[in-house]
């Protein structure tokens, strides 16, 4: 490995954050020279961002914590376009309110990583509907349109797969890179922003931004990439059994979050404590080699750090409470999921099928009655031995009833 002279290069290489970088040393250069501003761009497609964005939210909080300063771009016009990239269909349009609501949701989660202000190394907020929304659109072809080569365009990725696989793609999401290219020319301008990052899939529109510059402006601009994250077993990181893994308290309760890390595969837990926390990695070293059931002892560090950063610390502590409880001593913890129940329904009782679908732990009925079962269904503790197995206010044990799916899962009733 090259050996970096600058603070950040060194330390995103060493913890794992780097699958691509263009002019790497010269990068390297400028950022031990100076301070250098770096922009990652998130669309508003969803009500928050899954665990999958956070290796780049990390990323920038390494680039803050080495002096230079992160930009953090809403797609607000971009979202009205909808990035193509590593999608085989269109994705679904938005309503202008709808990415407004999405936008409002996803802002908030920065604060918790990043120092915002007006100070030299303090992040900001930028939104590229300010610029995207108001293009002419014949100047803009004559500007810049003329600088992308259809020929070029056709091998990216995200087109060249759709062409491949014949599916269709529309003239709409075909121009989305070249409005992402013109946003970095567009903030190298206003904001003297030199580098861009982003997940490995934005290669092309990255890229695409560095010719911009060069060929607009004959500024050199830069573009690195962090891996698409999958675990030991494949899957892509950010989705689990019951869902995305999102970094919003109101979109996953802080205990499920701390139950997702809780929960990573034996082989993933160094890699994780490189990307997710800022331990140093000697500390990190001594956790990855614990063996047997000492690994565990691992990942409850990783959950607890994972989830100090996103969540607070007195959330992450709550959840690691819980956990003891539920499953070092088989009683119940303060912030499991939890449904209240009508008094007056629940005293004619509810079946046990509709209630494990109702808190959450199953997805439907048929799949509650399999639960059964299979013997995986538990009231208290204690196994459901029948599908017409009714749940009454007989069960409530200190005002709650609490069941269990399989051994990791369980959630809480109660009465109102
Ligand atoms: N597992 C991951 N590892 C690293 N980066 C990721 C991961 N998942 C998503 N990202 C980054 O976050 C960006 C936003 O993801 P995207 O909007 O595509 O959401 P998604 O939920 O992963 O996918 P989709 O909306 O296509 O189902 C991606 O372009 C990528 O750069
Ligand atoms: N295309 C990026 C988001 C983005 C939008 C605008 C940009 O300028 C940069 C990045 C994504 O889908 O994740």
């Amino acid at each position: 490995m090259t050996a970096f002279s600058s603070d950040f290069m060194r330390i995103i290489h060493e913890r794992g954050f780097v699958d691509a970088c263009t002019h790497a040393e010269e990068l390297d250069a400028l950022l031990k020279a100076e301070t250098v501003s770096a922009y990652i761009g998130y669309d508003c497609t969803a009500p928050s961002l899954h665990v999958g964005s956070l290796v780049s939210i990390m990323l920038l909080r390494w680039f803050q914590k080495t002096g230079h300063r992160p930009v953090v771009l809403m797609g607000g016009g971009t979202t009205r376009v909808g990035d193509p990239t590593g999608r085989d269909d269109a994705r679904k349009m938005l309503t202008d309110d709808e990415i407004a609501a999405n936008m409002a949701g996803i802002k908030g989660v920065f604060a918790r990583y990043l120092t915002f202000g007006d100070g030299a190394g303090d992040a900001v907020m930028v939104n590229n509907a300010d610029w995207l929304d108001g293009l002419a659109y014949i100047p803009f072809l004559r500007d810049y349109g003329r600088h992308f080569s259809i020929n070029r365009m056709l091998t990216f990725d995200s087109v060249r797969m759709r062409l491949e696989r014949e599916t269709h793609m529309s003239f709409l999401e075909f121009n989305y890179m070249i409005l992402q290219a013109y946003d970095f020319l567009e903030l190298a301008r206003r904001d003297g922003i030199r580098l861009q990052m982003g997940g490995a899939d934005q290669w092309g529109n990255i890229l695409n931004g560095v010719e911009l510059g060069r060929r607009c402006d004959g500024v050199s601009l830069y573009g690195l990439t962090v891996p698409l994250i999958t675990t030991a077993s494949g899957a892509k990181m950010g989705k689990s059994a019951q869902g995305a893994v999102w970094l919003n308290e109101d979109q996953l309760p802080a205990y499920d979050f701390w139950q997702f890390w809780r929960n990573t595969e034996d082989a993933d837990v160094g890699r994780f404590l490189r990307l997710f926390t800022e331990l140093p990695l000697d500390e990190i070293a001594r956790l990855e080699a614990l063996g047997g059931a000492e690994i565990n002892e691992a990942k409850k560090v990783l959950a607890h750090e994972a989830s100090t950063l996103a969540r607070g610390e007195a959330a992450a502590l709550a959840a690691a409470e819980t956990a003891r409880a539920v499953f070092e001593q088989g009683g119940v913890g303060e912030d499991l999921p939890s449904v209240t129940v009508p008094a007056d329904e629940l005293a004619a009782g509810v079946s046990a099928p509709a209630l494990f679908t109702r808190v959450g732990l199953t997805a439907s009925n048929g799949e509650a009655k399999r639960l059964i079962k299979g013997g995986g269904a538990r009231i208290n503790d204690v196994t459901v031995e029948d599908i017409g197995r009714m749940v009454t206010d007989g069960d409530l044990k200190g005002g709650e009833i609490k069941l269990s799916a399989g051994r990791k899962s369980h959630a809480l009733v109660r009465v109102g």
